[in-house]
């Protein structure tokens, strides 16, 4: 991780103009902005921000670029952040975020944010793949509810006002979790995957829908939760730096994982059960709304106040679930603004006095933000920065000799070092990911035979790869990675084929809901009805008129026997008046029932569109499946027959060695008994010589001895020239063997 720089919560003021109920109140503004400076006045108090808005102040169309728009930037540099509306109920929260987005309407921040986010991811996909997931979660009475959990929802009122969504039977409840490394994640949540705007805009509405509001005397579409809506931005980057290596440039492209969290907040409002007239189920909610809100004004306090910080006060986090799931956005690693919400009327201003107080408070408040990269990829940051650090040195220097020299080596041992932690990388992801492939589908798989049989595969893929991740050749390492990545993208698409056959399936039941009647036939039912009714109350409407003038007759003749006619006459006029009542009642809900057909219509139309969208996004994975499968297929093909060339040619070279060992032990015998035969000829020609020497000795004992006669010297003298012809030429045969012998 990268040293985290102490950064400090921006905190602006948004003043809203005095709407409808205070004007016919006949309430006075009592809050005064400084003209060109971001300070407010109330009463005698006087508070300077970052910003403010409204009244005065800054439009508020320049609260988004001011305010937002750097978190969306820190957001692709890495880093978390936290936009917080507070303030009184009715002071202008859910407005200023756009958190009650509906039908496409694009006023709040929230939409803003969502504009510029895939505007800049437009300019940067050809660099940076992006995956981004939206979650959006309210905390009702202390309890933490999904609001994209689109399970069936009763939208009938209830009995206090509220729109009713029924829990899920066996669904865990949502747990607040605080990893190792101390990151607030929350388990159960839905987390969406988006890729466009419009699949971003329709969570944001179908999440707003479902959240919980209610009328007060203050506001009668009040907010009564906090709302948290969390987009998570992924990247994985591709990185370019150029090194010197023996004089010549060198570019090298790594690649750089980057996760950061927008969390859009927008708290339910502070209020009194007095002004509201809350009581039963609102009086109940308002008490947990302020609770919650008394421990973030805690959390603040003890955060805001640098003697406390120094004292190092303990941080009341854990009292509420509020302030548990903002305690990276208050004082931890998140860039935060805070938009302090405040109406100008002078009933509210004590209201809005404290929550400017709140406010001023919260700008003390120290964040320490820092780059969310996975660990791998922070030291190779670390090693590219010093890369590039002595680069400079280099160019800067330019000096002696012995220092370029000293330079060059650093960077080569750099590079090595950054070429082993990509190593290292490489083989961290596919560990990381086996082992999550492994954990994630290990249910699934052992469910049948064949299921079982691939996962010892993918087992024994993984033993394998452990082998040649340890010591096989990279030929090796590429060709497990290879097979297990398609394993694991095979799997990641099957589930998300699952995933859509999921949604489609609920998306049909929700048609069948919603427009399983005969629509039409519903329709003309209800006008059938509506006529009938209006027939009715023109039938009763006659009827009562020509009483009406039946009575006026009868009591212009003003007679005395009249009278108890008259008055039964009456009686029947109100009866039939009360009639006339209820027809028009009956006709009201007529027309309501009508209206509410109409409205279904629409969703109807909605969900078919939605299906219609879905089935699409099916075709195109099933296709993009089989395209891939085929690769895979062709690459495998060509790899069994590469390895069967291979195999071929093996043992084709086993075939010549065993020839070659044949003839060698052959050559090694005929080596030996040649050489056997050479010993004896040398034996032999040593017998001969010592023959010679000794027949030459005879012969001159013979010369100067006393042979009997001539005839004795001759025929000795034959013999022996005999012997002498005899061993020369037996010594030259010999000889020549023995030549012969020792050439072969
Ligand atoms: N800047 C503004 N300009 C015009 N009207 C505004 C502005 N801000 C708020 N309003 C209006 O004030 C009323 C109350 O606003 P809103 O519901 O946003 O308040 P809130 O603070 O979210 O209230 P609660 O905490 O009760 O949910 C709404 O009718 C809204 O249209």
């Amino acid at each position: 991780m990268e040293a985290a720089e102490n950064c400090s919560v921006k905190v602006a003021v948004h003043i809203r103009p005095l709407i409808g109920d205070e004007r016919t109140q006949g309430c006075k503004e009592c809050v005064s902005v400084t003209s060109g400076k971001p300070q407010v006045q109330i009463g005698t108090h006087s508070f300077t921000f970052d910003h403010v808005y409204g009244n005065g102040g800054s439009p508020s169309s320049s609260m988004f670029e001011e305010c937002v728009a750097p978190l969306v930037d820190g957001l692709f540099q890495g880093y978390n952040a936290t936009v917080l509306a507070y303030g009184q109920t009715g002071s202008g929260k859910t407005y200023t975020m756009g958190t009650a987005m509906k039908d496409g309407c694009q006023t709040g921040l929230i939409p803003q944010v969502m504009n510029a986010l895939f505007k800049k991811i437009e300019t940067l996909k050809h660099q940076t793949e992006f995956q981004l997931h939206v979650s959006f979660i309210e905390i009702l009475k202390e309890e933490v509810r999904d609001l994209l959990d689109f399970e069936p929802v009763s939208k009938s009122a209830s009995p206090n006002g509220n729109a009713v969504r029924v829990a899920v039977p066996g669904k865990p409840p949502i747990q607040i979790r605080e990893s190792s490394n101390g990151v607030i994640t929350l388990a159960g949540t839905t987390d969406v995957a988006v890729s466009t705007l419009e699949e971003m805009a329709t969570c944001l509405e179908q999440g707003s829908i479902n959240r919980a509001t209610g009328s007060t005397n203050m506001n009668n579409q009040s907010s009564r939760s906090h709302a948290i809506f969390t987009i998570t931005l992924e990247q994985m980057r591709k990185i370019q730096s150029v090194s010197v290596v023996n004089e010549s440039l060198d570019e090298d492209m790594g690649e750089e994982y980057l996760c950061a969290k927008l969390h859009l907040v927008d708290l339910a409002g502070s209020e009194r059960a007095k002004r509201t007239g809350s009581d039963g189920v609102r009086l109940k909610e308002g008490i947990h709304i302020n609770r919650g809100l008394l421990a973030l004004g805690n959390v603040i306090s003890a955060l805001g106040d640098e003697k406390k910080r120094k004292e190092g006060v303990h941080v009341p986090y854990r009292d509420s679930k509020l302030t548990r799931l903002l305690q990276d956005s208050l004082g931890g690693n998140s860039k935060t603004a805070m938009i302090a919400c405040i109406s100008p009327a002078d009933i509210n201003a004590e209201e809005s006095l404290n929550t400017l107080k709140y406010a001023n408070r919260a700008r003390n408040i120290q964040n320490k933000p820092v780059v969310n990269r996975d660990l791998i990829s922070n030291e190779m940051q670390k090693m590219r920065q010093q890369l590039q650090s002595l680069q400079a040195e280099l160019c800067a220097r330019g000096g002696p000799n012995s220092d370029v020299q000293n330079l060059k080596e650093k960077i080569a041992w750099l590079e090595a070092t950054n070429e082993d932690l990509r190593r290292e990388l490489h083989e961290y992801r596919s560990r990381r990911a086996v082992v999550e492939y492994c954990e994630s589908d290990s249910q699934e798989f052992i469910k049948s035979d064949g299921h079982k049989r691939g996962f010892q595969s993918i087992d024994s893929s993984d033993y394998q790869m452990d082998e040649v991740l340890s010591d096989g050749s990279p030929g090796e390492i590429d060709e497990v990675a290879k097979e297990l990545e398609h394993a694991l993208w095979r799997n990641t698409m099957d589930r998300e084929l699952n995933e859509l056959n999921k949604r489609l399936e609920q998306k049909e039941t929700e048609m069948k809901l919603v427009g399983g009647a005969d629509t039409e036939a519903l329709k003309q039912h209800y006008q059938k009805k509506i006529m009938d009714l209006e027939e009715e109350k023109r039938m009763v409407q006659k009827e009562r008129d020509n009483l009406l003038a039946a009575v006026g007759n009868r009591s212009a003749n003003s007679d005395g026997q009249m009278q108890k006619t008259q008055e039964i006459n009456v009686q029947k006029l109100k009866t039939l008046e009360a009639q006339i009542s209820d027809l028009k009642k009956k006709q009201e809900n007529q027309v309501e029932l009508l209206k509410q057909k109409q409205r279904s219509d629409e969703a109807a139309k909605r969900l078919q569109s939605e299906i219609q969208y879905i089935k699409a996004q099916k075709v195109q994975l099933q296709h993009k499946i089989k395209q891939e499968a085929e690769q895979f297929r062709q690459w495998k093909a060509s790899r069994e027959k590469e390895l069967l060339q291979l195999k071929k040619e093996g043992r084709r070279n086993e075939y010549e060695r065993h020839k070659l060992e044949a003839l060698n032990q052959r050559q090694k015998l005929v080596l030996q008994r040649k050489t056997e035969e050479a010993a004896m000829a040398t034996k032999r020609l040593k017998e001969l010589l010592e023959a010679r020497k000794s027949s030459a000795r005879d012969s001159s004992v013979n010369h100067n001895g006393h042979m009997p006669n001539g005839q004795g010297n001759e025929k000795s003298l034959q013999k022996w020239l005999d012997h002498e012809l005899e061993v020369m030429v037996n010594v030259r045969e010999v000889r020549f063997e023995y030549e012969k012998q020792t050439q072969v």
